[in-house]
């Protein structure tokens, strides 16, 4: 585990200190689940259950803060199984889906989630179009509910296809009233308005932690970790984890340490674990 400075061992260790007031909040694709060519099998890390339900017992909650749709999530992670041993463990486990528009918890249990919002059938429409323009018919598109994400990962040229994309999408997006998300060889398509960092404020409300821990690998994530440096301006324990990839460095800027990918992710709640269970003995 890589610390980017002192001040961010130091806060490490005084996150550990607060660790049973403190909510774990973890990313999804590309930091808990390894990320693959085929989205619809990006199953969580063989380790991760095992590792989520042994750091339960130390935390006050943790959270899976993804882009995904939260049904989706819950069926690649297994969460409805974790979340029950991370119930019996005296903590809870939250999953807020498609970047906070949906959510679900280990208390209610069920996916609670908006509609639609009214531009994306007609944006769906015309995206045929702007991927041929684009010389990226082939892409694959991975329609939501709430959502839509062009993927060029299995395109020839990923990053190209990416380029050219970005402008046509995001104009199209723009007339149906929709904001798009750019991530890794994937731009998504959504309602303006929600993003990672509101659920980041309503599980401090909700569970009054104090002290927070963020871990991430996409710009998505951006906002999770701005939300997460206004808790430390208040002076709030918190931490955060980059899952480093080849692909994205935006958040290794941000972050106080840097870890390789979600093995460097679980490598790093593993250590949590043994460091808050010796500061509660
Ligand atoms: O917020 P996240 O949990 O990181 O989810 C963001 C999007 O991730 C997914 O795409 C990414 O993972 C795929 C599987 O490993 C990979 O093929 C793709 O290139 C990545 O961008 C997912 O398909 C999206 O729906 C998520 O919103």
């Amino acid at each position: 585990m890589e610390f980017s400075s002192p001040e961010a061992q130091r806060r490490y260790a005084e996150l550990v200190r607060a660790a049973s007031r403190a909510v774990v909040g973890l990313d999804f694709d590309g930091t808990l689940s390894p990320i693959v060519d085929d989205p619809s099998v990006a199953h969580i890390h063989d380790d991760a259950p095992g590792v989520l339900v042994d750091l339960a017992v130390h935390v006050r909650a943790l959270a899976v803060v993804t882009g995904r749709p939260a049904r989706q999530v819950l069926a690649l992670g297994g969460l409805d199984e974790v979340g029950e041993l991370v119930h019996d463990a005296g903590s809870d486990l939250f999953v807020f889906g498609q970047y906070g528009n949906e959510r679900w918890d280990t208390q209610d249990r069920r996916v609670r989630s908006p509609r639609p919002p009214h531009g994306l059938s007609t944006f769906l429409l015309g995206l045929p179009r702007v991927l041929r323009e684009a010389d990226a018919a082939d892409a694959y598109v991975e329609e939501k509910g709430l959502a839509i994400a062009v993927h060029t990962r299995r395109l020839a040229d990923p990053q190209g296809a990416f380029e050219r994309l970005l402008p046509s999408v995001s104009d199209l997006a723009a007339a149906n009233d929709l904001g798009v998300e750019p991530g890794r060889s994937v731009i998504e398509v959504r309602a303006p308005g929600m993003h990672k960092g509101e659920a980041v404020r309503t599980l401090v409300r909700e569970t009054r932690a104090g002290a927070f821990l963020f871990a991430g690998d996409d710009l998505g994530d951006v906002e999770a970790f701005k939300a997460v440096d206004d808790l430390r301006r208040q002076g709030m324990p918190t931490l955060l984890v980059c899952s480093a990839s080849e692909e994205q460095s935006a958040l290794a800027e941000l972050a106080d340490v840097v870890v390789a990918g979600p093995e460097g992710v679980l490598d790093l709640l593993r250590g949590l674990t043994a460091d808050a269970a010796s500061v509660r003995t």
